[in-house]
């Protein structure tokens, strides 16, 4: 390659990831419009003026959806279909990624697209260099806090738009996770009596434990302005929700469980957090576990490209460093903090990918 062809490829390099957020935000457009969803509910491969109609845009702005159009056939997340019979007319249609994009598809990415690229998150990530300059024992806890002079937690408290974004948004895979728990997990819920969802939101997948088990009590335990919007019912009235702060206290049960819960905080408050799941798992004489459900990085995670996971926990990982004080961890970073806490034992099952069930004992 000589000088010029190297030059080009590093321009070409730099230009794609300059304009890479274009990617996310056509996404987050296409999802707000309801695109896949009009695709979808129209049977067969849609023209451009008949999607304007789908999504009641005027033809005024059929240009415009036009080149949004094309930005979407560019990334990969619309096919365009040409048809013999209509030379003039281009025709979109869905793509594998776009499916998981439908209001009816069982594993719908929608709302936690649309909650990773709220605004809140995205403007934090400009506060990111000055952050990090911050000199030991100054500055804000995150970039997100350093943008917004509060914690996210606080943040969620006033604003219950970004606190329901939230609730859809991890809550959406709680069918997947559910099933998968059942199934690959055979066992995990043996002798549990009591369950106690520690920061379950909404309790959509304490909801899919109580239905499959109707004698489980089941507590979906989350802050006070969380609880009080929550209105999750179970099939046999076995579920309900108290309000707590898992620093302080966590309900006496046979099993705990955290979902998406740990990778939030840093690990002395994850030990903070754990101390008070293992009083609750062990009162009353009781002998039992602690169950998670979070991303276990393995090391191909971090060089590899594996479609499963690459990228995916390098990049929440990020996230959890800009938005919380969390991270993401690999088994060796769990079994310390397990141990630090003074349980004796884990089990981790794989889900899919990194994600996985960790069952943690006393
Ligand atoms: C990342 S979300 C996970 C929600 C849910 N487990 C899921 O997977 O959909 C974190 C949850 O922890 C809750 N939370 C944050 N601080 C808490 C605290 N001190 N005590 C109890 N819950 C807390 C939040 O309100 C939120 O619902
Ligand atoms: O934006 C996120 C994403 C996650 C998340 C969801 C599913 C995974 O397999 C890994 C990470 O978790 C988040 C979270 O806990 C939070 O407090 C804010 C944002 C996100």
């Amino acid at each position: 390659m000589n000088d010029d062809e190297e030059a080009i490829r590093a321009h070409s390099y730099l230009w794609n990831q300059m304009f890479n957020f274009m990617s996310s935000m056509s996404l987050k457009c296409a999802i707000q419009l309801g695109i896949p969803d009009a695709i979808h509910d129209r049977g067969r491969p849609i023209t451009l003026s008949e999607l304007a109609s789908a999504l009641s845009i005027h033809d005024a702005r059929l240009g415009f959806l036009g080149r949004l159009m094309r930005v979407l056939v560019h990334t990969g997340l619309i096919a365009v279909e040409d048809d013999p019979s209509f030379p003039q007319e281009s025709r979109y249609a869905l793509t594998p990624a776009s499916r998981h994009l439908l209001s009816c598809s069982a594993l719908n990415l929608s709302p936690l697209v649309l909650f990773v690229l709220n605004p809140a998150f995205m403007e934090s990530f400009h506060c990111l260099s000055e952050w990090l300059r911050c000199p030991p024992g100054t500055g804000a806890a995150t970039p997100f806090a350093t943008n917004h002079g509060m914690s996210l937690w606080e943040y969620m408290r006033q604003d219950p738009g970004l606190r329901n974004a939230m609730k859809e948004g991890l809550g959406a895979d709680a069918p997947w996770v559910g099933r998968m728990m059942l199934e690959k997990c055979e066992g995990v819920f043996d002798g549990v009596k009591t369950l106690v969802d520690v920061g379950g939101g909404a309790g959509e997948l304490s909801r899919i434990v109580a239905d499959e088990f109707p004698l489980m009590d089941c507590i979906v335990m989350d802050l006070p302005h969380v609880v009080s919007e929550s209105s999750t019912r179970s099939k046999n009235g076995n579920l309900r929700f108290v309000a707590g702060d898992m620093f302080e206290a966590v309900p006496s049960a046979d099993a705990v469980l955290l979902k998406w819960i740990l990778h939030d905080w840093s690990d002395e408050e994850c030990v903070k957090i754990l101390k008070r799941c293992r009083e609750a798992v062990s009162s009353n004489g009781r002998v039992g576990k602690v169950i998670l459900i979070e991303e276990v990085m393995r090391p191909e995670d971090e060089t590899e490209h594996d479609q499963t996971s690459l990228g995916r926990t390098i990049f929440t990982d990020f996230l959890m460093m800009v938005s919380v004080t969390g991270k993401e961890r690999n088994e060796k970073e769990w079994a310390r903090l397990f141990a630090d806490t003074g349980f004796v034992d884990y089990r981790i099952t794989p889900l899919i990918g990194s994600r996985s069930l960790i069952q943690v004992y006393i």
